[in-house]
């Protein structure tokens, strides 16, 4: 069978929070000149040689980044020589994703609601609002055997409504959490992720995160926020990378998630 067909049946699973490196911003540096360099098929292959879990790109119609080549080729390498590495590839079905969850069949799908060109995601879903075009969305990516994850912002009311829809995770969408760490809002917005996760979990959900993840906000946030079975990072991590090297970086932040199961340090 091919291993990207089958998503939960071959992916190895971990007791703690997997981490899928994003490596759009690869990408970027490399559409900068017709080079070549710096190769994101390179990058992908190093991070999961430090141990990374997964791969995520999130292929923009307008190709500022990652482009439809960079999706297959990654998924061409992964099958041949990381099969058991999950390869997740986000996007708005109703723009570019599904053309690519048809053809690669990624084990996972995470369904982001940007507008084309948008500068950067910005917010989740809106249910019941969305519902209707996304159920018909979900189930062929089911029919594919592909697991949808939906970006969504912490309201733990609207996690029965993800659930119900038949998707099978959320992404918590932590751009708020991140501006807010520091502040004086920072225990009250995480309690609202950890209440939202706490929802996702009872309706039968998985949880994943991510959006300006980074190496100080990473542990206090999987430490108070339960049950997170993958973050993806990429901005944060591939800027550490410029200076740390991708091995060295993928450890470090492999470190901070293997941090928030110990005991809290002053
Ligand atoms: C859904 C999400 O939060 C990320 O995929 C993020 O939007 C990355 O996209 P950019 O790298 O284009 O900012
Ligand atoms: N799903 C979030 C992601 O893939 C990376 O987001 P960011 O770390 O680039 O903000």
């Amino acid at each position: 069978m091919n291993p990207l067909m089958a998503p939960e049946a071959v992916y190895v699973g971990h007791a703690t929070t997997a981490l899928s490196v994003n490596i759009n911003k690869v990408a970027l540096l490399r559409n900068t000149r017709h080079l070549g360099i710096p190769s994101v098929l390179r990058a992908a292959e190093q991070v999961l040689q430090a141990g990374a879990q997964g791969i995520t790109v999130h292929p923009r119609p307008d190709e500022r980044h990652i482009r439809g080549t960079d999706v297959h080729e990654l998924a061409a390498m992964l099958k041949r020589d990381w099969p058991a590495v999950e390869y997740n590839i986000e996007g708005n079905p109703l723009h570019n994703l599904m053309e690519f969850v048809r053809m690669v069949r990624p084990h996972q799908a995470t369904f982001v609601p940007d507008t084309v060109g948008q500068f950067t995601s910005d917010h989740g879903w809106v249910l019941p609002a969305d519902a209707a075009v996304l159920k018909p969305l979900i189930d062929e990516c089911h029919a594919l055997g592909v697991r949808v994850s939906l970006f969504m912002d912490p309201l733990p009311e609207a996690m029965a409504l993800v659930r119900e829809l038949g998707a099978d995770r959320v992404e918590l969408y932590t751009e708020t959490y991140a501006s807010a760490m520091g502040t004086p809002d920072e225990q009250a917005v995480r309690a609202q992720f950890a209440a939202t996760a706490r929802a996702a979990l009872a309706a039968g959900l998985g949880v994943n995160a991510g959006h300006d993840l980074n190496r100080e906000n990473l542990t206090p946030f999987l430490r108070e926020v339960p049950g997170v079975a993958e973050v993806s990072i990429g901005h944060a991590l591939i800027a550490d990378a410029l200076e740390m090297g991708y091995a060295q970086t993928t450890r470090e932040y492999l470190r901070c998630i293997h941090a928030a199961q110990g005991p809290a340090t002053a």
